[in-house]
């Protein structure tokens, strides 16, 4: 049975919420609550969440409640990812949020249109589904995953698409890791508008 979703973004289908040290990209070490909402369908072979890829295996759930859940915790800061986040309107959810003193960052592989209100937005683009332009132009942060060498071109060409401002990593794919790692410093050595991104929440074995 197909669940229908309200396009409002009231009601959300919810995989999971926790409270956990950001492992990844600018904001890495600091704590945040995280949501994680069902439903993808850009389909990384190597994605490591393809739990959350079926939405109807996750429940709605009220914003009104997740944003009462994350205001709970001390850190005054969200990380909104999923599954993608961004196939659901983002505007209700962010905006209770803020309205709770409570910061919005955000994982998206930008595969839909840029919705919500954001302080920080992490740009993580896949060749499975184009970024969309909306998402491209108000990136914070561009991480793109490399999982072999012919990734470090299809970086740049994404580099070129996002505002100059825009923070630029490289951070292994979890299962090359030991390969591709050791090719991401040598890089940016050699590229250093790059910096290296590691999932850190992975070496300490926290969500
Ligand atoms: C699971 S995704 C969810 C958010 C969104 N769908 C996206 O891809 O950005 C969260 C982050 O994990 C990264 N990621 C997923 N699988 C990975 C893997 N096997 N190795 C390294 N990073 C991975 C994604 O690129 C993204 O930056
Ligand atoms: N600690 C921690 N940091 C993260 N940064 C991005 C994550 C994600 O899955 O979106 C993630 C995650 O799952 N855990
Ligand atoms: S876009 Fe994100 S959630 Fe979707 S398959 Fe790729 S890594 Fe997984
Ligand atoms: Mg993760």
């Amino acid at each position: 049975m197909t669940v229908t979703i309200p396009a409002t973004g009231t009601m959300l289908p919810l995989m999971e919420e926790f409270y956990t040290i950001q492992g990844e990209g600018f904001n890495t070490g600091k704590a945040a609550y995280f949501i994680r909402l069902g439903g993808c369908d850009v389909g990384c072979p190597w994605c490591d969440v393809k739990e959350s890829w079926d939405a109807d295996r996750h429940p709605l759930t009220s914003a009104d409640t997740i944003v009462a859940n994350a205001a709970k915790h001390p850190a005054k800061a969200v990380v909104i990812t999923g599954g993608e986040p961004l196939i659901y309107n983002l505007d209700y959810l962010t905006a209770e949020l803020k309205r709770n003193g409570i910061k919005t960052f955000i994982e998206t592989s930008g595969a839909y249109p840029i919705s919500g209100f954001w302080d920080w937005i992490c740009l993580s683009p896949k060749k499975f589904k184009a970024p969309t332009p909306s998402v491209l132009a108000v990136a914070d942060e561009l991480k793109v995953i490399v999982f072999n060498q012919s990734d470090f071109k299809w970086a740049e060409e994404h580099a070129a698409l996002v505002s100059p401002n825009c923070k630029l990593y490289l951070q292994p794919e979890w299962s090359k890791a030991a390969i591709v790692t050791p090719m991401i410093v040598d890089y940016v050595m050699q590229n250093p508008k790059w910096e290296v991104s590691l999932q850190t929440h992975k070496y300490l074995n926290i969500p």
